[in-house]
């Protein structure tokens, strides 16, 4: 293997700094509750709000600002991600057994949280399709109070209004104009207009995620997400302008995007850059992109597609996408990854918005035992045993054993005093 370019800094790190300023947000929005949100939403984004909840007159406006157009393609994603997580929820069966022991039923129930909180990020664009990713899935997987919040957006004084609209259609029950670790805080700990959940979904810049970090315990959480990254193997029968162009599009989400090229050909390697250097001035994007590229890219060349393979499966990339002759004996072998982009036609691009699988993805590595949001994201595998006065019986004797090897009493008499007679 041979490095052709790697980046020297860490995409995300955490200070003490960070971790002390989200914890003394949070804090103040235990305290103050609504006002805390209202004054940070002024501090922060610069802007006036009288109350956080939405209310309905502000969605029904928000419908007046966005094109027909818009509203027609947020439907369709929707309907994508709603089919592919209705799916999801059908592979996931609830148990009982008659276990071979008389007396002893076993098994697991699949319990919806109750109250779970997406967070959709304001970012550079607005991200109606994030809102999509995770309400639309809470909502199928049985979640019976699913909130939406997002920060305001400039030039609106409110939620930006192709979010808002995106946010209705997913389903979401209640929508608060509010972000950062104080939104975070909000869904943790409740205020007077927010409702106290059980679960936070969805990402956000590193305050959001130090944030659900501080929470986690109190609340569940996700995952804590970082930049986002992709990783391509390419083989010589890749297209260069293809994976330039991925290379690119993965970049210009953030500067601290990751894109990472593995290759088994030095001349696609080559023309890939050229491309690269080529499209950067034909995107209003490429600054930021070409940036994140010179910063964060790397490009390794291997000997052999299988150990592009190794290195994959260890990078754990959060999209990997596969632009090699024999793809699908390729993508067998791939273990490790968020969402995986099988042919030369499978840009991310289209799992970020329309085919319907989720793009709230592990990253930073995490894919090696980590998964994206799913509707298993919000469900509980509850376990049961119903036990008859026989199947006491037929368990008591290693039950009351392993009672005394671990010195406690009252367990090996909670069985003895139902069996003795
Ligand atoms: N992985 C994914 O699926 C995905 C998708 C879209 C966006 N993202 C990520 O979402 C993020 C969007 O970032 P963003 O910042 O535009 O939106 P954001 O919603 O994550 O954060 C904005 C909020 O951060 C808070 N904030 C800003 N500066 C602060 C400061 N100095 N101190 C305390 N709080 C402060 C404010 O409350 C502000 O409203 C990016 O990091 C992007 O990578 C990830
Ligand atoms: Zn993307």
């Amino acid at each position: 293997m041979k490095v052709i370019k790697k980046a020297d800094k860490k995409t995300y790190e955490r200070s003490k700094d960070l971790t002390n300023i989200v914890a003394d947000i949070i804090d103040e929005v235990r305290q103050h509750g609504d006002e805390t949100l209202i004054a940070l939403t002024k501090k922060f984004d610069g802007i006036d709000i009288e109350k956080v909840k939405v209310e309905g007159w502000q969605i029904e406006k928000a419908y007046e600002q966005v094109s027909e157009e818009t509203i027609l393609h947020i439907k369709f994603a929707a309907k994508q991600i709603k089919y592919f997580a209705e799916e999801q929820l059908k592979c996931i069966q609830p148990l009982n057994l008659m276990s071979e022991i008389g007396g002893l039923e076993i098994g697991h129930r699949l319990i919806p949280v109750e109250k779970c909180g997406c967070y959709i990020p304001s970012g550079r664009y607005p991200l109606p399709s994030s809102a999509l990713m995770s309400v639309i899935v809470a909502k199928v997987a049985g979640v019976k109070h699913v909130a939406a919040c997002s920060p305001p957006f400039a030039g609106f004084g409110m939620i930006h209004p192709t979010v808002l609209v995106a946010m209705d259609i997913a389903g979401a029950d209640e929508i608060y104009c509010m972000g950062g670790a104080q939104a975070i805080a909000a869904y943790a700990y409740g205020t007077e207009t927010v409702t106290k959940v059980d679960l936070i979904v969805g990402p956000g810049n590193k305050y959001v995620t130090e944030a659900k970090r501080q929470v986690l315990g109190d609340v569940g959480i996700d995952s804590l997400a970082g930049p986002s990254e992709v990783l391509i193997i390419a083989d010589e029968t890749a297209n260069p302008t293809f994976i330039a162009i991925d290379l690119l599009a993965q970049a210009e989400h953030d500067p601290n995007a990751k894109s990472i090229l593995v290759s088994t050909s030095e001349e696609i390697i080559e023309k890939s850059m050229t491309e690269l250097e080529r499209l950067i001035p034909t995107l209003p994007t490429g600054q930021i992109a070409h940036q994140a590229w010179l910063d964060n890219g790397d490009i390794f060349l291997v000997d052999n597609i299988e150990e592009a393979i190794k290195m994959s499966n260890e990078i754990a990339p959060e999209h990997l996408e596969v632009h090699v002759a024999n793809e699908r004996e390729v993508a067998q072998k791939l273990l490790n990854y968020g969402s995986l982009f099988v042919g030369h036609y499978a840009s991310v691009a289209l799992g970020d918005f329309v085919s319907g699988t989720n793009h709230i993805l592990p990253t930073m590595s995490t894919a090696r035992f980590a998964s994206g949001v799913w509707v298993g994201t919000f469900i509980k595998t509850s376990f049961h045993q119903f036990v008859s006065q026989e199947g006491c019986k037929n368990l008591a004797v290693p039950c009351m054993h392993f009672a005394e090897i671990e010195g406690l009493y009252a367990h090996r008499d909670s069985i003895r005093l139902r069996v003795e007679k």
